[in-house]
């Protein structure tokens, strides 16, 4: 069952269209991550989601029930959801314990019950041995974690995450995706997060839903999104790699022939492709061979365990990024293998 649905939900701030008809599913126990550039309406989804913004129109469900339309608003704090934002808005001067305890007393829990799940949820962050620092005497870390605690704390059946890591370096944000992963396996709770870090989006969520510019372009398991985008700018903005103009020889449902620069090789494709298509191909799956693409190669930088290579095709403005386990001289004619390639559906060949 879905547990939360949003149908045709628009918002606008005087002309702009911060999301604009958008429809999507949350499944119960689901874990979503929407992914955009900066300006696209990820958080406007979320605050609508969680009531701190109202509708321009359509719907905001949870379950049957309707919690926003134009004309009816069910405030947040009735919603019952959790959120955890990058700023954490923690008390500075009270201690972990109490800044964790605070949704409970408000709620007027007794305190026999709230020490049990205090300790309860510390310990599923990780934070049992800080039960009585000061939140202005702990690590931006530390911090992000008491803020999940607080929010777990509550018990929420809907979690939502507005860039939770924002603030923090690199090696911090690595943990957090493990604790992330962790607290979504321990409460089964439907989790919605905002992200504009591709590689946290793929690594931590079981759906992806890309937005541009109010829309939702694509929403599929990261594989899905990764391997076979629904268009150019998802195919841009997920993973590397580079768009080629190619010509479809033969095509089947699903698998089709291509020729690029007179060589040809099979590519996936959404359904029947046919004429000029723009073609997808990712670095680990080209590599340089005796056969293929004929191309020259332009750049070739050290990234760690391989040189990434761009290589120049005989058409112009037409290029192709590898990963090289050597460094290739600039300017050097090589030809380029072919092992997996996706049409991009929907696109006006370039
Ligand atoms: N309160 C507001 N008043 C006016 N315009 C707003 C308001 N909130 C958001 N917008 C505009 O709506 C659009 C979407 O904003 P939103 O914050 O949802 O984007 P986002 O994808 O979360 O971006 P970021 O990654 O930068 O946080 C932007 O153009 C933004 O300027």
């Amino acid at each position: 069952m879905s547990e939360i649905k949003v149908e045709r939900l628009s918002k606008r701030f005087n002309e702009t269209a911060a999301l604009d008809a958008v429809s999507l599913d949350f499944a119960a126990g689901s874990f979503t991550a929407l992914l955009g550039p900066s300006g696209c309406g990820k958080t406007t989804m979320l605050r609508l989601i969680a009531g701190f913004e109202a509708p321009s129109e359509g719907s905001v469900f949870f379950g049957k029930e309707l919690m926003a339309d134009p004309q009816r608003q069910v405030p947040p704090e009735a919603r019952g959801v959790g959120v955890v934002f990058q700023s954490y808005a923690l008390w500075p001067h009270m201690d972990v314990a109490a800044n964790v305890a605070y949704p409970l007393k408000a709620r007027h829990v007794e305190r026999g019950a709230i020490a049990g799940r205090v300790g309860a949820v510390l310990d599923i962050v990780g934070l049992s041995r800080f039960e009585g620092r000061r939140i202005e005497e702990l690590s931006g870390g530390q911090r992000q974690r008491v803020a999940l605690a607080r929010c777990l704390v509550a018990d929420a059946r809907i979690i939502l995450f507005d860039e939770p890591l924002a603030n923090l370096d690199m090696h911090l944000r690595a943990s957090m995706v493990d604790a992330f992963r962790d607290i979504h396996r321990r409460t089964g709770a439907t989790i919605v997060y905002v992200t504009h870090d591709q590689a946290e989006a793929l690594a931590l969520a079981d759906r992806v839903a890309i937005m541009s510019q109010g829309k939702v372009l694509q929403a599929a398991p990261p594989q899905e999104v990764y391997r076979a985008p629904a268009n150019a700018t998802v195919a841009g903005f997920v993973g590397r790699g580079s768009i080629v103009a190619g010509t479809v020889i033969d095509h089947a449902e699903g698998i089709a022939t291509v020729d690029v620069a007179g060589h040809r090789f099979a590519a996936r494709s959404a359904g029947i492709s046919s004429g000029p298509v723009n073609i997808l191909l990712r670095p680990e799956a080209l590599r340089i061979s005796p056969e293929g693409m004929p191309a020259t190669v332009l750049d070739s930088i050290y990234r760690g365990p391989v040189h990434e290579v761009r290589l120049a095709l005989p058409a112009k403005g037409q290029e192709l990024l590898i990963d090289n386990t050597e460094a290739v001289a600039v300017g050097q004619s090589v030809h380029v293998a072919v092992s997996d390639a996706w049409i991009i559906p929907d696109s006006e060949p370039s």
